[in-house]
């Protein structure tokens, strides 16, 4: 019998990667990405990379990117340390029971479990998840520059270099009002050319959410993602039986028992399936088999991560039958320079799918160590110290 592939080191750092131009949300303005990494070394000297990633420090959600790295170098890496490194299931078994809620940062860790467990079998982890049937999906762009011009710019150059023809529109700062006709304007210089859906990011009340769900359908919107609160379960199911336009659900699907209760409510039409709020791409997998069950639209979501992360989202999507809103694997466009040394393939409005081993992304030494916080200084966690 071949000797077990221990787990015998796991080493996290912060990113701080500048994006293209403002991304003006509801509750922030991001001009810098901040991803945790994740590099775990196997005692074979196999290695397996993973990110969590959050949007907007603590204002989107309970995970900071300092929580993400503080709960990994403290509660999840020292209990992993000398464990099968080929024993995922075990790892992640593990993890749920000492670990609670902490999602992003342990589907870092699950993201890097399944890297080295491909890498070590020569193969993508889309095959550990029962093999791909895309080799490229559609991809969504995000126009939230705050400026309706500068936003109808974007839109008309990634038509016509053919790079997305489905635009997601971030609003819910300013007023119902302003907002549908900012829509109106973009949908009204984009046409039949391409689709326009937007998130509120859970800014509105149940009251300006019917005020501008019928606004919002009347100028052509075809979906709109998260209107209100994540816990107002009863005013998404209002408005998805409400109103022709399709309701998605994303700050309201954390894991698979979200996904249940949402479904069971009929408090949404879509879900907006991210492996991070999931909780790993395991637990994403689950989200997705629960919509499926329900008869629910599904979309492939991003916390905006690396080319890292979003390589592991795309081994996972690549393996489910139908996406019938697509995807938004752009998060590598937003940032001003790709960390990866194999970076993610964009084109004809889709996205491809990395074919290497495990996730199929491989660093760029150099772009980590320039984009590093702390000088460069990585925390490990390492067997037997
Ligand atoms: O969906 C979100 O709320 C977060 C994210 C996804 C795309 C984007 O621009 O922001
Ligand atoms: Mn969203």
């Amino acid at each position: 019998m071949s000797p077990v592939t221990k787990i015998d080191q796991i080493e996290t750092m912060i990113l701080d990667i500048p994006t293209i131009r403002g991304h003006v949300l509801s509750m922030a303005t991001m001009r810098v990405q901040t991803a945790v990494l994740v590099r775990v070394t196997f005692s074979d000297g196999s290695e397996g990379i993973g990110e969590g990633t959050t949007i907007g420090g603590l204002s989107y959600g309970a995970e900071s990117p300092e929580s993400i790295r503080s709960a990994i170098d403290t509660y999840i890496a020292p209990v992993l340390l000398g464990r099968d490194g080929d024993d995922v299931n075990g790892a992640l078994q593990l993890v749920d029971r000492l670990v609670k809620g902490n999602r992003i940062a342990r589907t870092a860790v699950e993201i890097a479990l399944w890297d080295g467990l491909g890498k070590r079998l020569g193969v993508p982890v889309a095959q550990l998840f029962g093999g791909a049937v895309h080799d490229r999906l559609p991809v969504a762009w995000t126009l939230a520059s705050g400026n309706s011009e500068t936003d109808i710019a974007e839109a008309r150059e990634m038509i016509e270099t053919r790079r997305h023809n489905v635009f997601k529109l971030k609003i819910g700062k300013r007023t119902v009002r302003e907002d549908v006709a900012h829509v109106a304007r973009i949908k009204q210089a984009v046409g039949d050319t391409a689709s326009v859906r937007v998130d509120i990011n859970t800014a509105w009340s149940l009251q300006e959410a019917r005020w501008g769900l019928k606004g919002l359908q009347e100028v052509g919107c075809e979906l709109v993602e998260q209107p209100v609160p994540a816990r107002s379960r009863r005013a998404m199911a209002e408005l998805a039986q409400g109103y022709e336009i399709a309701v998605m659900a994303d700050e309201a699907l954390n894991g698979p028992e979200d996904a249940l209760e949402v479904a069971n409510a009929r408090a949404a039409d879509v879900f907006a399936v991210k492996v991070a709020q999931s909780g790993g791409l395991k637990r994403a997998a689950e989200v997705v088999a629960i919509g499926q069950a329900a008869g629910l639209g599904l979309y492939g979501g991003t916390m905006l991560e690396t080319g890292l992360g979003t390589a592991a989202a795309l081994q996972l999507f690549a393996t489910v039958e139908t996406l019938h809103w697509g995807t938004e694997f752009f998060g590598p466009l937003l940032l001003t320079e790709d960390i990866l040394a194999n970076p993610i393939v964009y084109r004809d409005f889709c996205v491809e799918i990395p074919t290497g081993p495990g996730i199929g992304a491989t660093l760029d030494p150099d772009k980590i160590d320039f984009f590093r916080r702390d000088g460069g200084r990585t925390r490990k966690t390492v067997a037997g110290a």
